[in-house]
């Protein structure tokens, strides 16, 4: 059965914790929702995570619809959220709402997340919202105003500021927004954000609290090693899997054990091969 917002709310509700992780192709899309992983975010971090830029400003909408269409095939029964890249909200409510527009109908999106929460933001998730489309809010470190911000720094670690980012969340809820990622808190301010709201709050990096849990899935399993935030846990080690193989392919081409003649090549029946010998003769 297909995870809907219902699902969502009432896993919130009765405190059963909701699991999430990101996404950006088919493959690990699919064999996330084998193992039960309900919620998947097709992250704008698509642009560091598999596209090697530093930052995740240049990811353009066409790279989202084409990710987001990938994961959607490979997990067809999972909440998928699309994210929305740098510039394609921040313009005005027409260009948000066409933009969260195409996640829906283009990808096949239960939802689209966009980050911040300045006034005009409130708008855009209003706007959205109005327009029939599930919106996540995305508060504290909020990778699109890392100029503003510094860089990837934790928010909300005075009281003035966790504060403010609990207002945050209010506005958010009240312009219509169907869940609220947290991102980059203390676990205390994550714990008092969820403690207040009457929608789904998912978090990264903001402590045990939040009614669900998100990760970038290359960190978790030893694929990203760019940097590594404090919020990580490793589950696996990927990464060293895939160097191992690709290092013993190298090695058996070079030194002529791959591919072998019988189990990894095609055959010919014995009448045929015998004629092809005939042939090759002349
Ligand atoms: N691979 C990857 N993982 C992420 O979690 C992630 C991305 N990419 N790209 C988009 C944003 C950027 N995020 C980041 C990036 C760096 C830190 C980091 O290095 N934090 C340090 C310093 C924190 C501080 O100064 O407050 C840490 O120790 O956690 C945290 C979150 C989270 N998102
Ligand atoms: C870092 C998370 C929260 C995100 O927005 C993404 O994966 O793009
Ligand atoms: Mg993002």
């Amino acid at each position: 059965m297909k995870k809907t917002i219902l699902d969502l709310n009432r896993m919130a509700a009765a405190g059963e914790r909701i699991t999430y992780l990101t996404a950006y192709d088919y493959l690990t899309a699919k064999y996330q929702e084998r193992a039960g992983v309900e919620m998947i975010l097709v992250g704008d971090s698509m642009g560091m995570v598999t596209q090697g830029y530093e930052t995740t400003f240049p990811v353009t909408m066409d790279d989202m619809i084409s990710a987001s269409r990938a994961v959607r095939r490979g997990a067809p029964g999972t909440f998928v959220v699309g994210d929305m890249p740098y510039m394609s909200y921040q313009v005005s409510d027409e260009q948000a709402v066409e933009n969260a527009g195409r996640f829906v109908k283009e990808a096949g999106c239960d939802a689209v997340k966009l980050e911040g929460c300045t006034p005009s933001i409130v708008q855009r998730v209003r706007a959205i919202a109005e327009a029939g489309i599930l919106v996540s809010g995305h508060i504290g470190l909020t990778p699109q105003f890392a100029g503003q911000l510094g860089g990837y720094k934790a928010q909300g670690r005075t009281a003035e500021n966790a504060l403010k980012l609990l207002d945050q969340a209010q506005a958010l809820e009240k312009a219509g927004a169907a869940m609220i990622l947290v991102e980059g808190v203390p676990a205390i301010v994550g714990k008092a954000i969820t403690e207040r709201a009457g929608i789904p709050i998912l978090g990264i990096g903001a402590g045990s609290y939040t009614h669900g849990q998100l990760l970038i899935y290359a960190d978790m399993v030893g694929m990203y090693d760019n940097f590594t935030p404090k919020f990580v846990r490793k589950y696996a080690d990927v990464g060293a899997e895939l160097l191992r193989g690709f290092t013993e392919y190298c090695k058996d081409v070079k030194e002529g054990r791959f591919p072998d003649d019988r189990e990894h090549s095609y055959k010919i029946s014995g009448d045929e091969a015998a004629k092809l010998d005939e042939l090759l003769k002349k």
